[in-house]
Order: C-alpha cells, then structure tokens, then sequence
C-alpha cells in the first residue's frame, strides 16, 4: 500500500493525523477509467487531507482496519461502490461504525452508491466533505458482510461483473442492457427460496427468478424505485422466471422505466433468508463485490453509519 506518509514499522499503514477532524482518503487507482489519482492527491493535498493507496485487490479492507484501529474519525473511500464496500467492511471489523463519519469520493465505474448519495463528481465530493450534511443510514448484512448499497443475484449479478469495463465505460448503463440481453437467453434460473421470517406475516416466496434485487439505497430503475436508505428496510424485488421475449420487455420496462409488472415482486423487509433449492452456490453481488453462497441470511443494522451527502440526496425518493 503506497501512503504518502508512512508511520516507521515494517507493515505499511494509514498515516494518523494529529489532528482527528483531518479526513483520511483511502484511494483505490484502479477503479474507473483509472486518471483520477493526480486530482485526488492534489485536492487532498490542498486541503491537508491524509491519502493512502491500495496496492492489490482487497487491501481496502486491511486498510479500512488499519483506520479503525487507529481511530480515525473522518474516513472517505475514493473509487467505485466496491471500494467503499471494503472500506466499510474493515472499519467495522475492527472498530464500530459509530466512532466515524464516512465519506465517498466517486471514482468508479457505475458509482451507483455514490449517486445514490447525491455526490455526482469528485471535485463536489471534496466540497461536501466539508460542508456536506451527515445522515445515518442503515447497513445491510448478508452472513457476516455488510454491504451499503445492494446485494443482487441472478442476471443482473452477472451482468455487472461481466460487463466489460471498457463497454461500461463508453455506453454506460446501455452496456449492462447489451450484456444482460446476451446473457438472458442462456440464463439457467435461480431456484429459490426466499423467506422474510416473522418481519412480515406469512412471507416465503419459492419459485424460479431471474433474479433478485435487495436494495439498502440502491435505485432500481431510472425514474424512481429507489430505496429508502434510512428506514430500517430492504427493498426487494424478485423478477420471475417467464420466456425470454417476456423477460426482455419486462425487464426493461421494470429497469429503465420504473413500471411494476406481471412477473416482479416488490416488498420491503428488515430480515431475508434465501436458500438455493439446488445443491449449488449461487453468486452473490454485495455492491459489485461477488461472493457464492448456497444459503445467505440478510439483516439490517438501522441508521448506523454516518455519511456525508449531498444535496439532492433525499431519505425518501420518489
Ligand atoms: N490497487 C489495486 N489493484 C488491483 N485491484 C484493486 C486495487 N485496489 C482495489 N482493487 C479492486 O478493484 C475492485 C473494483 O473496485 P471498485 O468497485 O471500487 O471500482 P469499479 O468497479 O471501477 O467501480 P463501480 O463498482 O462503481 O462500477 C475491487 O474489488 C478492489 O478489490
């Protein structure tokens, strides 16, 4: 891990300042179309903010811990939704989530999370992290990870880790459309179980789906449809096994255009149990990060993490 400020030790580690109100960058120089490194370094730079690099995937994480156990109070991800995810994820594995106030540089790809937050651009990200409103907002768990923004499985899991980053990049969400219509015809449905235990009276869903969307503050479709981020809730939508030219349109009816129809199921819960019917994993997207489990069980941990937004963000979108 590069730092610009190395503590002397044998392992590399994230700077402490001196100061604990001085945001810490955790900076991942992969992410996105990768030319984002130089403004960072220089709009920290300007403002005496700390910044650390990771190295290798996953060193967000160790790097997330090594923040925690130093106490830093004022801690920011710079990357796409999966930075932020590690980032998170470390910091709470070894400290607790309410001694820090996070912020999100964006500077991925999709950048769904950041978004989501109302933070569009980096040089807006560095001016909220200063003047920013702070929300608490819920976090998902799914076994022992926590995600912030989405855990997905079926089609659109595949497709967002398929989905060449180059095509991503030029065509945007249109990409993950081109990708998930190859992939749809081929697609082998999730056989599923899906139980929301005693949150909601008389709830498990079984059946074949395309796929499934939990959502903590992740927008489902382009106009709306996006989950409320601090009201202790998934949102969910289970998109149904049909035929294909069904699913085309559906699917981008329901995605694109935030219509409900035939074969979705939308519900909100604080508590999921999904279990694969067949003797297999199935993957798993927790924020863009794939994971396989044959059986997951989601929680929500109501408005524990502190979070600079920005202005268009709303807790109850349309
Ligand atoms: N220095 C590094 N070298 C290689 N991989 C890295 C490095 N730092 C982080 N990574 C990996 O990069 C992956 C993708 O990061 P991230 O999700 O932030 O960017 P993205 O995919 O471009 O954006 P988005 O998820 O918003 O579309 C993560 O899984 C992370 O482990």
């Amino acid at each position: 891990m590069n730092d610009e400020n190395i503590d002397s030790g044998d392992s590399p580690s994230m700077a402490v300042s001196p100061d604990s109100d001085r945001w810490q960058i955790i900076l991942n120089p992969t992410s996105g179309t990768e030319d984002h490194v130089e403004k960072v370094r220089s709009y920290a730079n300007d403002r005496g903010y700390a910044v650390t690099e990771t190295e290798q995937a996953g060193d967000a994480i160790e790097l997330g811990k090594d923040a925690a156990q130093k106490g830093v109070s004022r801690l920011a991800a710079c990357g796409g939704d999966g930075t932020i995810h590690q980032v998170v994820e470390g910091y709470d594995e070894a400290g607790s989530l309410s001694d820090v106030t996070f912020g999100v540089i964006p500077a991925g790809t999709g950048n769904n999370f950041a978004q989501n937050l109302g933070i569009e651009r980096i040089e807006r990200a560095f001016e909220l992290l200063e003047t920013g409103e702070r929300r608490q907002i819920d976090v998902g768990v799914a076994d022992d990870e926590l995600f912030t923004n989405s855990c997905i499985a079926g089609i659109t899991a595949k497709t967002s880790s398929e989905t060449d980053s180059d095509l991503k990049e030029r065509f945007g969400t249109l990409a993950y459309v081109l990708t998930g219509i190859r992939q749809a015809a081929e697609f082998d449905p999730l056989h599923v179980e899906i139980d929301t235990g005693t949150a909601v009276s008389g709830s498990t869903w079984q059946g074949e789906a395309l796929c499934i969307l939990i959502g903590n503050a992740r927008r489902f479709a382009g106009n709306g449809g996006q989950a409320n981020a601090e009201d202790g809730l998934f949102e969910v939508l289970i998109v149904e096994e049909m035929p294909t030219n069904d699913l085309l349109t559906e699917a981008a009816i329901q995605r694109w255009f935030g219509t409900e129809t035939e074969h979705m199921l939308r519900f909100t819960s604080d508590h999921l149990e999904i279990t694969n019917q067949r003797d297999t994993d199935v993957e798993f997207s927790l924020d863009g990060e794939i994971r396989a489990h044959q059986e997951l069980s989601l929680h929500i941990r109501p408005r524990e993490l502190e979070i600079v937004v920005g202005p268009e963000y709303s807790p109850e979108p349309e």
